[in-house]
């Protein structure tokens, strides 16, 4: 079942782009990715979903519901993470908290402390008197004391160290074993690569590629690092199926998609000093995607 559906979701924000024709659909049970580049409409999308604004055309469902239709109906089953929090700053922490849980027809007190203990965030503190990772916390607390079924995360690590980002991604682990489906937007790759299932790269507003981790790096990608006793022409290795080409001197790059036996017939032909054949990182494999339309 998905629990989530996007169909050719399109925000105007007056003439300028948002989003165009965004579809794609998580599964339950999934952790997936929403990665792109700043600006490339992955607030936007998320926004759309939780109804906070709304599509110049195309339409999403969540729980198979209308996202406009059944907004209050939807949110009540969603935990939320917006990319920036902004706060009552006069407010003590748990006091917050504690307005928060009240929309909720459950108890959410013990999940609260529970969750502060997780997340080392001190819930007598005032909110005004926070840095900007705990702000971030207090954020992570609000969005899961519900126990939501649908997670849904804008860009949620900013801010927090490298010890409560492990933290927090053991925390979406656990809830997704209890059966969350979890969505989250990031721009940074690695993330992506350790904790999702699948991910939907998007650029300029547009849905590049929709496609599981585990194919992504097992398609067929290879880094090819080849020196050559005499230097080669630039475009000596232009051929399909080459991307992020680049020549320097005697050494050439480049980042290869498609039957291995060309780009060696290839190298056959000129003399080798040293070659190198690797698996690309995820972050070069995307960089593919961003790059491929200029
Ligand atoms: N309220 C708004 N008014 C006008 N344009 C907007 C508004 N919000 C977003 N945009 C534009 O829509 C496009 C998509 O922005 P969006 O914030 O969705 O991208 P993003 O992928 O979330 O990037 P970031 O990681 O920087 O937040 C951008 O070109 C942005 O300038």
């Amino acid at each position: 079942m998905n629990v989530i559906e996007i169909n050719r979701l399109t925000k105007m924000y007056g003439k300028s782009r948002g989003i165009t024709d965004v579809s794609f659909s998580v599964e339950e049970g999934e952790i997936f990715g929403f990665i792109g580049p700043n600006g490339a409409g992955k607030s936007t999308t998320i926004r759309l979903l939780l109804s906070l604004i709304y599509p110049t055309s195309g339409s999403a469902t969540i729980f198979g519901k209308d996202v406009v239709k059944f907004a209050p109906e939807i949110k009540k089953e969603i935990g939320y993470l917006p990319s920036e929090v902004f706060y009552y700053d006069n407010m003590k922490v748990i006091d917050l908290l504690k307005y928060s849980a009240s929309f909720y027809k459950k108890d959410c007190t013990k999940r609260i402390t529970e969750l502060a203990e997780v997340m080392e965030l001190d819930l007598t503190k005032k909110i005004d008197d926070l840095s900007l990772g705990n702000k971030k916390k207090v954020g992570i607390v609000q969005g899961l004391l519900h126990e939501p079924k649908l997670i849904i995360l804008d860009e949620p690590t900013s801010g927090l160290d490298p010890l409560m980002q492990q933290r927090f991604f053991d925390l979406l682990e656990k809830e997704n074993q209890k059966g969350a489906t979890i969505l989250f937007s990031s721009h940074i790759l690695s993330e992506v690569q350790r904790l999702c299932d699948r991910v939907a790269i998007i650029k300029d507003g547009a849905i590049v590629q929709v496609e599981k981790i585990s194919e992504l790096k097992q398609n067929n990608y290879k880094k090819f690092k080849i020196e050559t006793v005499l230097p080669l022409s630039g475009d000596y290795f232009e051929m399909p199926g080459v991307n992020q080409l680049e020549v320097k001197g005697t050494t050439t790059s480049f980042i290869f998609r498609g039957d291995i036996n060309t780009v060696m017939q290839k190298v056959s032909t000129v003399e080798i000093a040293n070659l190198w054949v690797e698996e690309p990182d995820l972050e070069e494999i995307f960089m593919h995607f961003y790059q491929r339309e200029e």
